[in-house]
């Protein structure tokens, strides 16, 4: 059982190239993957509504005879909420609710009311903020259903004020998941088609006779989504490149080791790429946390999935104390950190990144997954070190605002046409130079 996930001492010498080569990707995959999207991306370019057929068809096993005939009704999504028992649809109910109170807030407190301010002579500087007219929401769905990744993309986008959200969700073998069409009813969603991967990126890029061109892709997918999205950023937005799930746990070893140990299944079943990581001062506990693991796994539904995520990616990682967790947890600067610890927010006020924080050990990963509030499409593979998670923010723009006065002309026409002669463009300078009093 020792190979059943790779244990890691920082005072090992070698520690630094060992956690590099356990961070690190396969790159040659994600070239021959990043071919295979590139190829899709161009068919849908030229071929539009025929390329996104063919490649649905083939890739999600589907025999559809048009694009429209992928599309939802309102009245199916409306159904689809209908249907559900009364402890599912509440538990939706209240998830959306949740969602939709932070993101609220987060509107409210990020500046999205813009500014401005007026100087003596009467200019008046500011910023406008104004919500995207429309955007593509993209929910996975190849290996499993995300209803709560349709209200984490969704309810931000609506509360932001974008006018028309556009929902991509494959549905492999033409199952469709009553819970993903009840989350878009309650979520607002405008019009939902049951296309996936590179094709639906392509189709929301580029518009299709059927498919609405939007001006923002966001939402996270698998690797065809991902290299998709990377290639069509310029010709749309996009919120961020999502790789596979990953937890952080850090531990100073008074937490359950039962509960760490699924906490680190928690992310490693979403995927065989997904990475769980213990780091730990305590060597007995990291003992008892591997000894839980042993016992938890062959329980679990997705073992196999774990089973691999946990050999080739995860690890547990003895540290000389918990200042040292915080420094590696920094350079790992993982999607989800848990500090599962007596008084969390002590090492908390030492991580600069994280795409989100767990704190206290009553605060598991899965409860921000469906209802905390804030949002669980985060920053992944270290890109916390420059990203944020997917909010309010992603759905708005900003404008500058600039009101001269006459007055106010008379200073700024004289340093503008300074400056413009100094870089030789004489049309600047005269055009600020023609409303100067003589
Ligand atoms: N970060 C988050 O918030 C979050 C939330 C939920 C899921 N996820 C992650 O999203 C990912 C979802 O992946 P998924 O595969 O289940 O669903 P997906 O919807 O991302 O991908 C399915 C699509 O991939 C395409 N595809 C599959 N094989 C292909 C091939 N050989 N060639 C070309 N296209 C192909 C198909 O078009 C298919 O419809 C997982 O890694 C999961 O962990 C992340
Ligand atoms: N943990 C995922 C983000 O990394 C989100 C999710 C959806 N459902 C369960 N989990
Ligand atoms: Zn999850």
């Amino acid at each position: 059982m020792a190979s059943l996930i790779t244990r890691l001492d920082t005072t090992d010498a070698d520690f630094s190239r060992k956690l590099t080569s356990l961070l690190a990707f396969e790159a040659s995959e994600d070239e021959a993957i990043d071919r295979a999207a590139a190829q899709i991306l161009a068919s849908v370019k030229t071929s539009g509504d025929t390329a996104v057929l063919e490649a649905t068809n083939r890739f999600d096993r589907l025999n559809a005879s048009s694009v429209a005939a992928l599309e939802l009704t309102q009245e199916e999504m409306q159904a689809a909420l209908a249907s559900l028992n009364t402890e599912r649809r509440t538990a939706l109910e209240t998830a959306a609710a949740r969602v939709r109170a932070y993101h609220e807030i987060q509107k409210a407190e990020c500046g999205s009311a813009g500014f401005s301010y007026t100087e003596a002579d009467g200019t008046v500087l500011g910023q406008k903020v104004t919500p995207l007219d429309r955007v593509g929401i993209y929910v996975p769905g190849g290996k499993a259903a995300y209803p709560s990744s349709v209200l984490m993309n969704a309810i931000p986008a609506k509360v932001a004020g974008v006018k028309e959200i556009i929902m991509v969700v494959p549905t492999p073998d033409g199952v469709k998941n009553p819970l993903v069409l009840a989350a878009a009813a309650i979520a607002g969603v405008d019009r939902v088609f049951t296309i996936g991967g590179a094709q639906a990126v392509g189709a929301l890029a580029y518009g299709t006779a059927t498919i609405p061109a939007v001006d923002k892709i966001v939402g996270p997918g698998n690797a065809y989504v991902a290299a998709a999205k990377r290639r069509v950023f310029g010709v749309v937005g996009i919120d961020m490149i999502a790789g596979p799930s990953e937890i952080l746990v850090l531990c100073d070893g008074t937490t359950d080791p039962d509960w760490v140990a699924m906490d680190l299944f928690s992310q490693a079943e979403h995927d065989e790429l997904a990475q769980s990581i213990l780091l730990c001062p305590d060597e007995t506990y990291i003992e008892a946390v591997q000894a839980s693991i042993i016992k938890l796994l062959p329980d679990m539904p997705r073992n196999e999935v774990i089973r691999t995520s946990l050999a080739n990616r995860g690890a547990l990682i003895k540290v000389r104390d918990m200042d040292e967790a915080c420094e590696i947890a920094n350079s790992i600067a993982a999607e989800h950190l848990e500090i599962s610890a007596e008084n969390p927010q002590q090492w908390a006020e030492k991580i600069r990144h994280a795409g989100a924080m767990f704190l206290g050990r009553y605060s598991s990963e899965s409860l921000g997954d469906y209802c905390a509030g804030p949002n669980h499409v985060l920053p992944t593979s270290r890109t916390a070190r420059f990203s944020s998670p997917l909010g309010v923010y992603d759905f708005q723009k900003r404008s500058s605002m600039i009101f001269v006065s006459e007055q106010g002309a008379q200073t700024l026409g004289k340093v503008a046409a300074e400056l413009a002669y100094g870089e030789g463009l004489q049309a600047h300078a005269r055009s600020a130079e023609f409303r100067l009093k003589s």
